[in-house]
């Protein structure tokens, strides 16, 4: 069984292609990892296996801006990744007056991440690795069969940028990730898929892609 196919597809953004013959098919279980210089797709790749994803199951989507809502604290953002799940007055009422037990939920995914101290702090007066980490806990409380998240890790020194990703190998069966540092994309990725020049150059697991290959995506 397949999550998602592509066949031949060209993707990109108001009628200008940004990848063309787009061909991939991601099955369950899979941590797949998109490699490729600033401006190569990854995040035009991401969006569009969002969209497939998203009308067929449930996924949590970090996204590289954050989408968090500065003047709310961390615990109320948090509290967002299950707003779809209700209509508009349980979602109102969640937001001024959240349920104790969606409070408990929300302050053990902050927890996880290194955020209790921060649940109650307005977004807006946090840091840019806190901010980065609230969005990931947002999409730890949604939880779901699939993970789409754009470099979520970035913010992040290396030791917590790795405890993050193997947060989220536990937490989500199935995981879609935009990173830069190799050697994450390594340790994380069961399957490493490369962009440049506009196409998927690269599609293997980590251990059958030598470095020249990736040296060769941010190259020229
Ligand atoms: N919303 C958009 N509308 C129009 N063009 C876009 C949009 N988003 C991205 N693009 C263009 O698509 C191309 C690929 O961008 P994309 O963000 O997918 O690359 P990326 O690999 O994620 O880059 P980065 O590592 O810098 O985030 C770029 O030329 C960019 O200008």
């Amino acid at each position: 069984m397949s999550l998602l196919r592509f066949r031949d597809e060209t993707l990109g953004h108001g009628g200008r292609a940004v990848l063309s013959g787009v061909s991939l098919t991601l099955s369950p279980g899979e941590r797949v990892v998109l490699l490729g210089r600033s401006g190569a797709g990854k995040s035009t790749l991401l969006a569009a296996m969002h969209d497939r994803l998203r009308a067929e199951m449930r996924v949590a989507l970090v996204p590289q801006e954050h989408g968090l809502v500065p003047q709310l604290s961390a615990e109320r953002n948090a509290l967002m990744g299950r707003l779809d799940d209700h209509g508009a007055m349980h979602n109102l009422r969640t937001l001024i007056h959240p349920r104790a037990q969606d409070r408990a939920g929300a302050a053990a995914v902050l927890d996880e991440l290194g955020l209790a101290a921060q649940a109650g702090q307005r977004v807006e007066t946090l840091s840019g690795g806190q901010k980065q980490r609230v969005a990931l806990a947002r999409a730890f409380w949604r939880g779901g069969a699939v993970l789409i998240a754009d470099e979520p890790v970035s913010a992040l020194d290396e030791t917590q940028g790795a405890q993050v990703l193997d947060r989220i190998a536990e937490r989500f069966p199935t995981a879609l990730v935009a990173l830069h540092d190799v050697a994450q994309a390594r340790a994380f990725a069961t399957r490493i898929i490369g962009l440049a020049r506009g196409r998927i150059v690269l599609d293997a697991a980590p251990g059958r892609i030598d470095n020249a290959a990736i040296a060769a995506l941010y190259g020229g």
